[in-house]
């Protein structure tokens, strides 16, 4: 039987239905949420993520501010402008769109944002208070694609508990803090990270319950690695040229072999994309909730 779709889009769409009820709340008490993005040099993919990110502020009522840079800045002028934002109180919460240009140290500048102001919680306090939290006691923004992945599969009524979950891929914006958020108490589930360190990959992925595929390498996962009925969440994407129109298209890591084995499959895109875009606006909204707690 063909797997079933966790569908990232229609998910990400009844989230920011929820979030603009949020947003109209928060405007009620006199705080409008105000999301900046930082974007460096001329990348086509990043532009468009970015562009997206402002089309989803517009859809739920969040400002939204846009900081565009060119490939040359110096460190010292990016880091400029991140004080600026730090400063500024129409913003709430901002990102650095990733990757950025090789000349610039990418964690100085992940640790020049306020850790009250990470929308992406990828500062280190965040990310520390990520390895200190057991459950969520520490009430800190959540990286958004291992976010993304929790709540796509919890919100098409699968429970995560008890599964033995592998992910493949030990990056920093998804491999690693999504090992961290799988085995919090809610969530309960067992996680391997598979890596190009890891002796037998095929072995580790075919005991998995669920395979979350990280890496960016066009069909990485392959049938013969993947268990009957094995749920699969393709999130690494790669730019290949179509065989027959010669044009670049999206591919994701899991070759279409291993989807035929799966009894659900987010795929790449319409998966955990559309729901990382989704988890970025939670996080702009939840940290917005707090400063109107606090004020
Ligand atoms: N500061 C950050 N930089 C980057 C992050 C991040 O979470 N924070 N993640 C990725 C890029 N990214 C968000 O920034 C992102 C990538 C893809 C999508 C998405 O919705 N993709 C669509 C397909 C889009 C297309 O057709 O080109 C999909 O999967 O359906 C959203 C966000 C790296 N940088």
């Amino acid at each position: 039987m063909a797997a079933q779709i966790l569908d990232g889009k229609a998910t990400a769409a009844t989230i920011k239905g929820e979030l603009a009820e949020r947003v109209a709340a928060l405007k009620e008490r006199g705080l409008t949420p105000g999301l900046a993005t930082v974007l460096v040099g001329d990348d086509p993919a990043s532009h468009s993520y970015v562009g997206g990110k402002h089309r989803d502020c517009e859809e739920v009522g969040i400002a939204s501010i846009r900081v565009e840079l060119p490939e040359t800045v110096t460190q010292e002028e990016l880091e400029a402008e991140l004080d600026q934002l730090n400063n500024d109180p129409a913003c709430t919460g901002y990102i650095v769109q990733l990757p950025l240009p090789k000349h610039i140290d990418t964690h100085r500048i992940l640790e020049k944002i306020s850790p009250e102001k990470d929308a992406d919680g990828l500062h280190p306090t965040n990310l520390g208070r990520l390895v200190l939290n057991v459950g969520d006691e520490l009430n800190s923004p959540l990286p958004c694609t291992p976010n993304g992945v929790i709540e796509l599969v919890e919100r098409h009524g699968i429970s995560w508990k008890g599964k033995k979950v592998a992910v493949l891929g030990r990056g920093i914006t998804v491999g690693r803090p999504l090992g961290l958020l799988l085995t919090r108490k809610e969530v309960n589930a067992t996680a391997t990270l598979v890596h190009t360190g890891t002796e037998d990959v095929s072995a580790a992925l075919r005991e998995a319950d669920v395979i979350v595929a990280a890496v960016g390498v066009p069909h990485a996962v392959k049938a013969d690695q993947v268990k009957d009925g094995a749920i699969l969440l393709d999130v690494g994407v790669s730019r290949v040229e179509d065989a027959e129109t010669g044009k670049k298209k999206l591919t994701g890591d899991v070759s279409p072999e291993a989807v035929a084995k799966a009894s659900w499959y987010s795929p790449n895109p319409g998966g955990v994309g559309p729901m990382t875009r989704a988890m970025l606006l939670v996080n702009v909204v939840e940290t917005a909730e707090r400063m109107a707690d606090a004020a």
